[in-house]
């Protein structure tokens, strides 16, 4: 069990990793949180630990790896920012385990991500990557062959969800056809239509491109036998996650030329800095794009993921509004003014939610305000009371079998 008190905001310390950008520090800053620390890169290990010992907030991007291990050892921890969509890089229970609310921004990098797909689908339809690889070196590619317009061609896009669907409505503005495949029944935009399978996809699509989670049943379903069923002289397209895509076996079929093209954005192994090596048996390959894990990476979405996960953390952190959490009950809490803010987190399992009001009926508090959520692991208890009762009732909360967390706002 974990007992948290808040502090006044200029003690709460927030942890910023992965070059957030500044627009983040901007608002934490207008909200009052003046203890921000901002590092370039991703952490790791003992490290990362030692950081987190007395840190409340954190935010991360991609690369930073929250293990239970991890959790464990951040007692101060009150929740996470993922700045970016994909949380495959926490591990989501754990966070709950210990009482850490996690969020993230689910669409602010969308467009970014379908815009350079696209561009990319287009520079692979007329071999630029070659043709540039080999003007550099003093080559000149000039001819027509397999050199094909966008306009007409079939796009099968995996993963029909925010990138997806938006990468469907670009692309049939370019006059292309799609067709798309996912685990469940999606509205089809425009012309798109559902493929029955991911094999029908992968037998009709000039371009395939991928924009599936990071999952167990996500991983390496591109292998050896689906790359084999794309058409002959069709593009490969990952920007969602590298251990989606067997490399070893999509880049024996580019060297093999049964592939026209790739463009590969995310490893089953990206370096941990800029610093660092890119190894990968797709280097050297003159009719691959490869880029950096940066499908997210513009100016417009970076600066609009920094305000949208720090607005998130600061609505917890001032008033306990867990709205669009990836890991906790979601409640949207109104402001207390005049009343401290009691906010329990419970194992949720039958009993608690009682012992959490007997609590008050022992010691004659009376409840201004009480809200209460719950998830299959998780219960989640917001009570307001006057501010002279709330030291007792908090010390009492956290005694309740099952508490994870207990704070107070005041
Ligand atoms: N390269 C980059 O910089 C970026 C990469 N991403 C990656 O893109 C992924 C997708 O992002 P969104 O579209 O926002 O996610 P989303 O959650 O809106 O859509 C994902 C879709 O995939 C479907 N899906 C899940 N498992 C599937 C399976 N086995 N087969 C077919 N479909 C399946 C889901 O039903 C959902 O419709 C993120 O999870 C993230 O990993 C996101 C942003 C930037
Ligand atoms: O920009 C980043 O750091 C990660 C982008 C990404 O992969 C995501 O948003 O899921």
């Amino acid at each position: 069990m974990t007992k948290t008190t808040s502090l006044d905001k200029g003690k709460i310390k927030f942890l910023l990793l992965e070059g957030i950008h500044p627009s983040a520090v901007e608002l934490l800053q207008a909200s009052g949180y003046t203890q921000v620390e901002v590092l370039p890169g991703a952490l790791e290990g003992e490290e990362l630990k030692a950081r987190l010992a007395d840190v409340h907030f954190l935010g991360i991007r991609s690369r930073t790896q929250l293990t239970a291990e991890v959790f464990a050892a951040a007692p101060k921890l009150v929740a996470v920012g993922a700045f970016c969509i994909g949380t495959n890089q926490i591990d989501l229970d754990a966070a709950r385990e210990h009482g850490v609310a996690a969020f993230n921004a689910p669409y602010s990098n969308t467009r970014s991500v379908a815009e350079l797909v696209l561009a990319e689908a287009i520079l692979l339809l007329r071999g630029v990557p070659e043709k540039n690889a080999a003007a550099h070196r003093g080559g000149w590619l000039k001819t027509a062959e397999n050199a094909f317009e966008i306009r007409g061609k079939t796009l099968g896009i995996v993963g029909y969800g925010s990138i997806g669907a938006q990468l469907s409505v670009l692309a049939e503005a370019l006059g292309m056809h799609v067709v798309f495949h996912d685990v469940v029944a999606k509205l089809p935009l425009g012309n798109a239509r559902q493929a029955r399978s991911l094999n029908e996809l992968l037998g009709q699509a000039d371009i395939v491109s991928l924009h599936v989670p990071e999952l167990p049943s996500t991983q390496w379903m591109m292998g050896e036998a689906e790359i084999a069923a794309m058409k002959p002289g069709a593009i490969l397209i990952n920007a969602s996650r590298g251990t989606v895509v067997v490399i070893e076996a999509l880049a024996a079929a580019l060297r093999e030329r049964r592939l026209l093209g790739a463009a590969i954005d995310v490893f089953p192994k990206e370096p941990k800095s800029n610093k660092d090596e890119f190894l990968s048996p797709l280097r050297g390959l003159d009719n691959v794009i490869l880029t950096p894990h940066i499908g997210g990476s513009t100016m417009e979405a970076q600066a609009n993921i920094g305000v949208e996960v720090a607005e998130k953390l600061v609505r917890y952190s001032d008033n306990g509004t867990t709205t669009r959490s990836v890991n906790f009950p979601e409640v949207a809490l109104p402001a207390h003014p005049g009343k401290h803010r009691l906010l329990h987190i419970h194992r949720n399992v039958p009993g608690v939610l009682s012992a959490v009001n007997q609590v008050f009926a022992d010691h004659r508090i009376n409840i201004a305000a009480q809200y209460l959520q719950t998830n299959d692991k998780v219960g989640y208890v917001v009570t307001d009371v006057d501010a002279a009762s709330s030291d007792v009732a908090h010390e009492a909360l956290a005694k309740v079998p099952g508490t994870i967390k207990s704070r107070v706002l005041f």
